[in-house]
């Protein structure tokens, strides 16, 4: 358990009869970012306040750095956290907001301003140290927040959705201040829903749906647990083709197409590169309209879509 920086132990948080987050085994090992990946109400702000020691889990355990969490000061030191919703108060300075802060944790007067000029260059705030925080950009406000979780030193970061509303040259920003944070030591867990801003910053993943964890673990395992696909286009005679890919070897399952793509089949595939040259063969040979023909990615948006899709039908973590 020493080597993680964070494990859960069947943690559930109830609200009311509805369970939002259900039997959650988190396993986040030291020093790594940790991208923390669900859609709308998976249960991501949940389990990032029951880890941060603001919400009460209805049953489980917690884990920070191998101590088993049973008071909400132990959280709160060891965790820095970033709300996805900050308030900032109007009619305060940058300094003087962290230097609040720096307060609120007991942090002696003599370190304060040290604590805060560090702090302020770390998120390349500086310059903007006298101006009110109301005046910040969306970028400078994000940055300043992540300040604020950073002012007491904590050894584990929980950043809820911090690249949302974020314009591209900000998001870079934030990726190389999170690689910074990294370098630091700490251990970094954010949650989001871009995917691909995620796929290069993060050294391991979670994927909730529905307050489940359905799949942990690097990109590589991810990958291991998904099933390669074809997408084939035809323009025509929809049911002679699905009928002709299904008998074709290699061949796994054959979807149906989308409503919104009706002509565009996805094939479960596992076959090697002269089994799909011969699948296209037999389906120019059967003189079949086909406009597109390409194996997918494995981009971790398809990893991610295959497995909430299919969640229900597949075995769970
Ligand atoms: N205080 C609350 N009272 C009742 N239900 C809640 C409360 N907070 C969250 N929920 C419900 O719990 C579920 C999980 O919500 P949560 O905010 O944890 O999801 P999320 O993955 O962070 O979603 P999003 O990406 O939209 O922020 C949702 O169905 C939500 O409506």
């Amino acid at each position: 358990m020493s080597e993680l920086a964070i494990q859960t132990v069947d943690l559930l948080r109830r609200y009311g009869k509805y369970t939002a987050v259900n039997k959650l085994n988190l396993k986040i090992t030291l020093g790594s970012i940790f991208g923390f990946l669900g859609p709308n109400g998976a249960g991501k702000t949940t389990t990032l306040r029951m880890l941060a020691g603001l919400l009460e889990p209805s049953s489980g355990q917690v884990f920070l750095h191998g101590q088993l969490i049973q008071k909400t000061s132990t959280a709160a030191a060891i965790v820095g956290y970033m709300p996805d919703f900050f308030g900032v108060y109007d009619d305060l300075r940058v300094w003087e907001y962290l230097d609040f802060y720096a307060r609120c944790h007991g942090i002696e007067p003599a370190k304060r301003k040290s604590t805060v000029d560090g702090l302020l260059d770390l998120v390349d705030l500086s310059e903007k140290r006298n101006a009110f925080v109301q005046h910040l950009s969306r970028g400078m406000q994000q940055r300043l927040c992540l300040a604020h979780a950073l002012v007491h030193d904590p050894k584990i970061l929980l950043l809820d959705e911090p690249a949302s509303g974020l314009d591209p040259q900000a998001r870079v920003e934030l990726r190389e201040l999170l690689r910074t944070l990294r370098d630091m030591g700490k251990t970094i867990i954010l949650s989001s829903h871009i995917l691909n801003e995620l796929e290069d910053i993060c050294t391991d993943f979670g994927i909730m749906a529905r307050g489940e964890l359905l799949a942990q673990g690097s990109l590589e395992t991810l990958r291991q647990r998904s099933r390669p696909a074809l997408q084939i286009k035809v323009l025509d005679d929809l049911d002679r083709a699905m009928r002709l890919i299904a008998a074709q070897s290699g061949v796994l399952r054959v979807l149906e197409p989308a409503e919104a793509t009706p002509m565009l089949i996805e094939v479960e595939f596992d076959g090697d590169e002269q089994q799909a040259s011969q699948l296209l063969l037999n389906l120019a040979r059967a003189e079949l309209p086909i406009a597109d023909f390409h194996r997918e990615d494995d981009s971790l948006e398809r990893l991610f879509l295959q497995l909430v899709n299919n969640h229900g039908l597949e075995e769970r973590v």
